[in-house]
């Protein structure tokens, strides 16, 4: 193409220079909500020991408002809303961004939240493979009206180096177990707090239980198509998500604000502690 128009970023070849400005990437960390990325892209700042206030970092993606993103040193963070088909925009964009800025070598993280499956509220995450709601590790796309079936699989390698910082951090429970992805946070999750409630409290548990033996840890809304996305476009890739409470336990969000802030910021920690290491910041 003459012009690439990456029209959610708001974002051309034509009117930036995408690879100066993003030629550095060797991190990209996406999360559904823009303030925890902006808050990330702080953190990450004053992690990098980066020159400047946090507080200035500007929002590249200003010229609109259907996603944020923010640039420190070689980490890029951005926000992609809630849903698959809502990421998947993004990822188009943002893979296509990483190719006309010439970038190589990169690592992408999903930083999220989810429903834990027989786990403590605050446990970590780190996905093996995500799943579809039959517990199936792969990703379909209707394209041309057939639908085309993507593995999901993600990086072993990251995965066991994010495992490893969560051991030298010693901060919060971490485990490798596989992410359930669904369309919906209600039924779709299994949940009997939506305004549709179709099935028992017993089903609902069966459900779950049955996840929980084909390895499902916890359930997000995002993964699949992630991790497919990355698979299929050759770019490493992981999932990390904090677990905001025990689904056998109950369905609402009951902790505090403050608590829930504290559980955010625990993927943004240990996903912090992968890239010093990598960058030789720490031993
Ligand atoms: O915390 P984030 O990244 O938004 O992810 C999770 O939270 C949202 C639902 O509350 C869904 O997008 C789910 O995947
Ligand atoms: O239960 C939960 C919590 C956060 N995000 C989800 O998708 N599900």
């Amino acid at each position: 193409m003459e012009e690439d128009i990456l029209y959610h970023f708001s974002l051309s070849t034509k009117t930036h220079n995408l690879p100066e400005m993003f030629g550095d990437t060797k991190f990209v960390c996406v999360g559904g909500s823009a303030n925890r990325m902006k808050a990330f892209a702080r953190f990450m700042h004053r992690q990098l020991n980066l020159p400047g206030l946090p507080e200035d970092i500007k929002d590249i993606c200003e010229g609109t408002d259907r996603y944020c993103m923010y640039k420190v040193g070689p980490v890029l963070s951005i926000s992609h809303g809630m849903g698959v088909p809502s990421i998947s925009i993004m990822l188009h964009e943002l893979i296509k961004l990483l190719y006309h800025a010439q970038c190589c070598d990169v690592v992408l993280f999903r930083l999220g939240t989810s429903g834990g499956v027989g786990l403590a509220p605050g446990t970590v995450v780190v996905t093996d493979k995500a799943v579809d709601y039959a517990f199936r590790p792969q990703f379909e796309q209707v394209v041309l009206g057939k639908v085309v079936t993507r593995s999901t699989e993600l990086d072993e390698g990251v995965a066991n180096e994010l495992l490893k910082c969560s051991d030298e951090l010693q901060t919060f429970p971490t485990v490798i177990g596989n992410t359930m992805c669904t369309d919906d946070f209600y039924e779709g999750q299994g949940r009997l707090d939506g305004a549709l409630c179709s099935f028992s409290h017993e089903e609902k548990l069966e459900y779950l239980r049955k996840a929980y033996e084909a390895g499902v840890r916890n359930i997000e809304m995002e993964s699949a198509v992630f991790a497919a996305m990355c698979r299929a476009c050759g770019v490493k890739a992981a999932v990390v998500c904090v677990a905001l409470l025990n689904r056998f336990e109950g369905d609402q969000v009951t902790s505090s604000h403050d608590v829930l802030v504290e559980y955010q910021q625990r993927p943004q920690v240990l996903v912090s502690h992968f890239i010093k290491k990598r960058l030789g910041l720490i031993p």
